[in-house]
C-alpha cells in the first residue's frame, strides 16, 4: 500500500472513479487521501462516505499532498493553479488529468522546475480496468515517474506518451468509453425491438462487448480476425456488418474521435 499522501482536487466523475480504484486495488488506505471539491458538498460527503480527509480549502489540500491530482475542468484549472501554488513543495507531485491544458500553459502558473504529470485516464478506472496514457514534464524525476506509474498501474493500464500525442490517446481511451455506451445501448434497443426485456436484451449486449474486447486483449487478436471469426459463410452476422458498412460505423467513429480530439481534415 502507498504510504505518500494524495491529494484529490475535484470529485466530480473522474476523481470519483479515480478514488473507487484506488481503494478497491488497496493502492490508498484512506487516511492517506484528502479530497475537496470547490463549492459542491460533494467533497464533503464522500469524506465522510470513504472516511478519508476534506479540505474545504484547495490551498490547505496541496500542502498535505505529495501526489496532487487535479481532476477540475480544463476551464477551472487556472482558477485553482493559483490557489494551490504558494502551497505546493519542491517534491510534490502534481498530476493533471485535464485534457487540452497543455504543459506550456502549466508554466504560465507553475515554475519551469516543477514536478507535473499529465494523464488522461478513463472512468473503468473506478473497477481497476482504466487505461491511461501518461506524459511526464520534462523536469520529472525517474522516482517521481515511477510513484505516477504504480499509481496508475493500481487502477489499469498504462502508457507513456509523449505529448503532442496526448489527445489523441486520451481520445481514443477517455472519450471512448461513452461512445461503446452508445453502440450497447443501441443494440439493446434493437434487442427490446424485437421482444427481448430490458434486462435481458443489456445483459447480453453489455456481456458481449465484454468479451468480445476480452478475447481481442488475451488472444492479441486482430480486430478483422474476430469478425471474420464470427461471420459465418452465406451466415446471419454477414448480413448485419453489410449494413454496418452501408450506414458507415466505422466513418462515424472516425469522425467522432476526429470531433473530440479537435483534428482538422
Ligand atoms: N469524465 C471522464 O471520463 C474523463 C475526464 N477527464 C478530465 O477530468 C477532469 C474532470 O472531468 P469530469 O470529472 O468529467 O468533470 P466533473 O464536472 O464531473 O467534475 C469536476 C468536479 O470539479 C469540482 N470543482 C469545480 N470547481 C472546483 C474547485 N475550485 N475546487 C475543487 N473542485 C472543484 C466540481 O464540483 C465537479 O465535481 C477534466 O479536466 C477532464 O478533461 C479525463 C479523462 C476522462
Ligand atoms: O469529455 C471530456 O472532455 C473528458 C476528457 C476525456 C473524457 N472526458
Amino acid at each position: 500500500m502507498n504510504m505518500k499522501q494524495v491529494g484529490i482536487i475535484g470529485v466530480g466523475h473522474l476523481g470519483s472513479a479515480l478514488i473507487s480504484g484506488l481503494l478497491k486495488s488497496q493502492y490508498l488506505d484512506p487516511k492517506n487521501l484528502f479530497i475537496s471539491g470547490g463549492s459542491s458538498d460533494r467533497a464533503q460527503k464522500l469524506a465522510l462516505q470513504l472516511n478519508c480527509h476534506f479540505c474545504a480549502d484547495n490551498s490547505e489540500l496541496a500542502s498535505k499532498a505529495d501526489i496532487l491530482i487535479l481532476a477540475v475542468i480544463p476551464q477551472i484549472l487556472p482558477e485553482v493553479l493559483e490557489q494551490v501554488k504558494p502551497a505546493i513543495k519542491d517534491d510534490t507531485i502534481i498530476i493533471s488529468v485535464a485534457s487540452s491544458f497543455t504543459l506550456a500553459q502549466f508554466y504560465q502558473y507553475l515554475p519551469k522546475h516543477a514536478a507535473i504529470v499529465r494523464a488522461i485516464p478513463n472512468i473503468p478506472s473506478a473497477i481497476c480496468q482504466g487505461m491511461t496514457a501518461i506524459t511526464p514534464s520534462p523536469s520529472i524525476k525517474s522516482l517521481q515517474l515511477e510513484q505516477v506509474k504504480q499509481l496508475f498501474l493500481a487502477i489499469g493500464k498504462i502508457a507513456l506518451i509523449e505529448e503532442k500525442k496526448l489527445e489523441i490517446s486520451g481520445t481514443v481511451a477517455g472519450c471512448s468509453p461513452a461512445y461503446v455506451a452508445l453502440f450497447i445501448e443501441a443494440l439493446a434497443d434493437a434487442g427490446v425491438l424485437a421482444g427481448l426485456s430490458r434486462d435481458e436484451a443489456y445483459l447480453f449486449s453489455k456481456q458481449a462487448v465484454l468479451g468480445a474486447a476480452s478475447i481481442l486483449l488475451e488472444q492479441d487478436m486482430l480486430p478483422a480476425q474476430l469478425k471474420d471469426a464470427v461471420c459465418s459463410p452465406g451466415g446471419t452476422t454477414i448480413r448485419g456488418v453489410a449494413q454496418l458498412e452501408k450506414f458507415g460505423l466505422r466513418n462515424a467513429v472516425i469522425e467522432a474521435v476526429k470531433a473530440s480530439a479537435k483534428i482538422k481534415d
